[in-house]
């Protein structure tokens, strides 16, 4: 994602960015406060909700990104920016909602404006048991998203399954042309779509790869 964001003269950024589903993980954040005004971030269970309010109120007990940050601000060419970075990301993560993406209507009990950014980072395939599910979930976190807005989304690719300690998950198995079709489907032009060989080590995930994709969603589409 840093190089997504960062990217020029095309990097995508905006006054609101959506992170849907995420586990109590910043990562993906790092990148998109340098790029969005306004972040609101969206999970399925209170735990989650919890565990992130933990770090962005400095509670003790919160888990420590700190090594995390400092590796992103290198990649961004500069680790010693680190403190500011943390502080900036705190300001910027505006809510933090419950979401549901197999419903028509997502996010419930808010009524919010339609962002310029949606990110997902590994939701929808390990979310959705099978396609036809997977491509009303798509539609259904696209409502949030203004015409001509941009997707940004992290995929693992020909995925059956992921291991958290000895529980097992499944995931559902995607194809480069599947995914392709989805979205597009969704409404969306696709601006930039690259499948890397690099993967997550063998004994977490049974996968090929991990695709990177930027899609803009059509002006005057339906969702
Ligand atoms: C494989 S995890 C990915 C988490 C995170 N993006 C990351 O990379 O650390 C899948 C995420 O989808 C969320 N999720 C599961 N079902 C969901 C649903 N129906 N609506 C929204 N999010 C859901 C889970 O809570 C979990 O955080």
């Amino acid at each position: 994602y840093t190089g997504i964001l960062h990217s020029k003269p095309d990097g995508v950024k905006g006054n609101t960015l959506i992170r849907i589903g995420t586990a109590p993980s910043i990562f993906e954040l790092l990148s998109a406060c340098e790029s969005f005004k306004e972040i609101i971030v969206t999970q399925n269970t209170d735990q989650n909700c919890q565990e992130l309010q933990k770090w962005l109120k400095r509670e003790p007990g919160a888990f420590n990104w700190t090594p995390v940050v400092k590796y992103a601000c290198e990649l961004e060419g500069d680790r010693n920016k680190w403190a500011e970075k943390e502080e900036k990301l705190r300001r910027r993560v505006k809510q933090i909602l419950e979401c549901d993406v197999s419903k028509f209507n997502p996010v419930t009990f808010a009524s919010l404006p339609p962002a310029d950014c949606l990110l997902l980072c590994h939701c929808l395939e390990a979310t959705c048991n099978d396609l036809s599910t997977y491509r009303a979930a798509l539609k259904n976190i696209s409502s949030l998203l203004k015409p001509g807005g941009h997707l940004l989304m992290l995929t693992v690719m020909k995925c059956n399954y992921y291991m958290i300690g000895q529980h097992k998950f499944p995931c559902l198995f995607l194809e480069k042309e599947v995914l392709e079709e989805a979205v597009k489907e969704a409404g969306y032009d696709i601006l930039k779509f690259e499948v890397t060989p690099i993967c997550y080590p063998a004994s977490l995930v049974e996968h090929e790869g991990i695709s990177y994709l930027v899609a803009s969603k059509g002006k005057g589409k339906e969702d």
